[in-house]
């Protein structure tokens, strides 16, 4: 969690000694309250618990530290209050219940920049400007509008299903790059007017390295200068953050820029298009350039989490074992049979897909420290203080892990535990991917639409497979939890064969071929016609 390993200049550590001095003084003055703060690991004086600080993956630590402090947990780093929950009954009782005070994001440095500037509404506060975004957010993305980006979709899913079957027979590929293409070609076609056809288009590997870098500069802690944001005052060479944070934000503005004026002189329906309009029509304080930073929010958002929930889908057939597969696709043979491929229309009748795709949230949910909260008031729960301005972990990799709620052996993929005996009515289980309150994740509807289509279609169309060693041919092995630390947890690179599992497949999507001579225009005209009836 906390990497303080900057180099800097002996003139900062004496600052930062002073300033540690300082905050372990106010401090210590503000904790002399009746109530205990929530149990944890044993603090230094002055440096709190950095010293036992996980240098990444710190979910790991956290469910360890749940294990023995319980649901609650209180770590000091440098005066910064953190508080980590590891329950869904505690998550949803502070974020939830008390989003009045729950709601704000903390100040992380880079990223909060990123905010002030109106460019980063994920991490903007709970404010009135951040309440616009908001309605903007849910006015294309709730449940109705989301169901009218099916077709859309399904057509990039088909294009997806296409582009993997030319792979088969080989030695397998990596697959990040197919998956990206098919993501980043819905949300660029939604939102601009136009499909990404290649996973080397040199915008898409801007996004995808834009992207890794802000989930860096998530991570609680990172900098040091999140926890003393006096340092920023330092002289530029002494602060090497500020330069990071100005070329991440001019490459971002350039990009978002860019693609939203492509966007507007689309002559097709687009969601640039409808919200400017919105925007104009409800007299929002707007200015155009957020607006452009509200839409890359929503593709950056979109990009990295239904990429990456795929990827651990094609994990999850590799490593745990074939059992799932199986009886998934005998539910798909019964229902959808095998002269074509499954489509949306199909959800109501094959729970176990829709099981499948839940117990991939919950087996690799690619948020597994979620989005951080800030509580800005004082309050107390369970006994405990929780004091003003405390960095909230839902600590979701571990709340996902609750045997009382999910059965036993949790960290294994049983898609069973997401439904009753009779194999098709869902239990009420909280998930806990998409966040909490006030600040859930507004894309869950359009994320489990696209994640269930591309995931129904590759079980009904291929054997996924370890891929096979170049020089010996045998399967590579691949680690199951193999992957990287930052806001968004991915699978390090691996190779899965795809291959048909029978003849019918190819049939099947050779039938409907490169889809990219059909009009996507035409689709999104019908989009814009749906809104229109909205
Ligand atoms: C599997 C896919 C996804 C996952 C796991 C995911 C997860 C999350 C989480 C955990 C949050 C923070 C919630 C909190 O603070 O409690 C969030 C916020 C957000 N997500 Fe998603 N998300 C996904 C897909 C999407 C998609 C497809 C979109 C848009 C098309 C989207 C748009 C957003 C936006 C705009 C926010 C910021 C909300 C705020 O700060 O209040 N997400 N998401």
């Amino acid at each position: 969690m906390l990497s303080i390993s900057i180099a800097m200049h002996s003139a900062t550590y004496v600052t930062i000694v002073g300033l540690l001095i300082g905050v372990y003084i106010v401090t210590r003055r503000k904790l002399a309250s009746s109530l205990p703060l929530p149990p944890g690991p044993k603090p230094m004086p002055i440096i709190g618990n950095i010293h036992q600080a996980p240098k990444s993956h710190g979910w790991r630590t956290y469910r360890e530290w749940s294990k023995k402090y319980g649901p609650i947990v209180h770590v000091n780093m440098l005066g910064q209050p953190i508080i980590i929950l590891s329950t869904s009954e505690v998550a949803h009782d502070l974020l939830a219940k008390r989003g009045a005070i729950f709601s704000d994001r903390p100040h992380l440095f880079l990223a909060t920049e990123l905010a002030l500037k109106g460019l980063s509404i994920i991490m903007m506060n709970y404010t009135v400007q951040f309440r616009q975004h908001q309605r903007l957010q849910f006015s294309v993305l709730n449940a109705t509008p989301a169901a009218a980006y099916l077709p859309l979709q399904t057509l990039e899913s088909q294009q997806l299903m296409n582009d993997l079957l030319k792979s088969a027979g080989g030695a397998g590929v990596d697959v990040r790059g197919h998956f990206q293409r098919a993501v980043a070609s819905i949300i660029h076609t939604l939102l601009y007017g136009f499909r990404v056809k290649n996973y080397n288009d040199p915008m898409l590997r801007a996004v995808v390295k834009l992207n890794d870098e802000f989930s860096e500069f998530v991570q609680v802690g990172a900098h040091i200068v999140d926890q003393f944001p006096v340092l920023n005052n330092l002289p530029s060479f002494l602060a090497p953050w500020q330069a990071k944070a100005e070329n991440h934000y001019t490459t971002k503005y350039d990009l978002r820029d860019e693609n939203f004026r492509r966007g507007l002189e689309s002559d097709a329906w687009n969601i640039s298009k409808h919200l400017r309009k919105t925007v104009k029509k409800d007299g929002l304080d707007m200015p155009l350039g957020e607006l452009a930073f509200e839409l890359g929010t929503m593709i950056d958002a979109a990009l990295d989490g239904v990429t990456d929930t795929l990827i651990w889908f094609v994990m999850a057939c590799i490593t745990e074992g074939r059992g799932f597969v199986a009886k998934a696709r005998e539910e798909l043979d019964a229902v959808v049979g095998r002269d074509r491929l499954p489509v949306p229309d199909d959800k109501p009748n094959l729970p176990y897909v829709t099981a499948v795709v839940e117990e991939i949230f919950r087996w690799r949910p690619v948020g597994p420290e979620g989005v951080p909260h800030l509580n800005k008031e004082e309050t107390t729960y369970n006994g405990y203080i929780i004091p003003k301005g405390s960095v909230i972990v839902a600590n979701v990799w571990t709340i996902s892990r609750e045997e009382a709620l999910f059965g036993p052996d949790p960290d294994d993929f049983i898609p069973d535990r997401w439904l009753e005996e009779d194999g098709k009515t869902f239990k009420a289980l909280p998930p806990a991917v998409f966040g909490y309150g006030r600040r859930i994740c507004p894309g869950r509807y359009f994320a489990r639409n696209v994640i269930w289509i591309v995931v129904a279609h590759l079980l009904w169309s291929f054997d996924i497979n370890a891929g096979l060693c170049e020089e010996t041919g045998e399967p590579i092995l691949v680690n199951p939890i193999a992957c990287t630390y930052g806001l968004v947890m991915r699978a390090l690179p691996f190779k899965a064969s795809f291959n048909p599992r029978g003849p019918w497949v190819s049939e099947v999507i050779a039938r409907d071929g490169d889809t990219y001579s059909k009009d996507h225009r035409a689709m999104l005209n019908q989009i814009g016609t749906e809104f229109a009836k909205l």
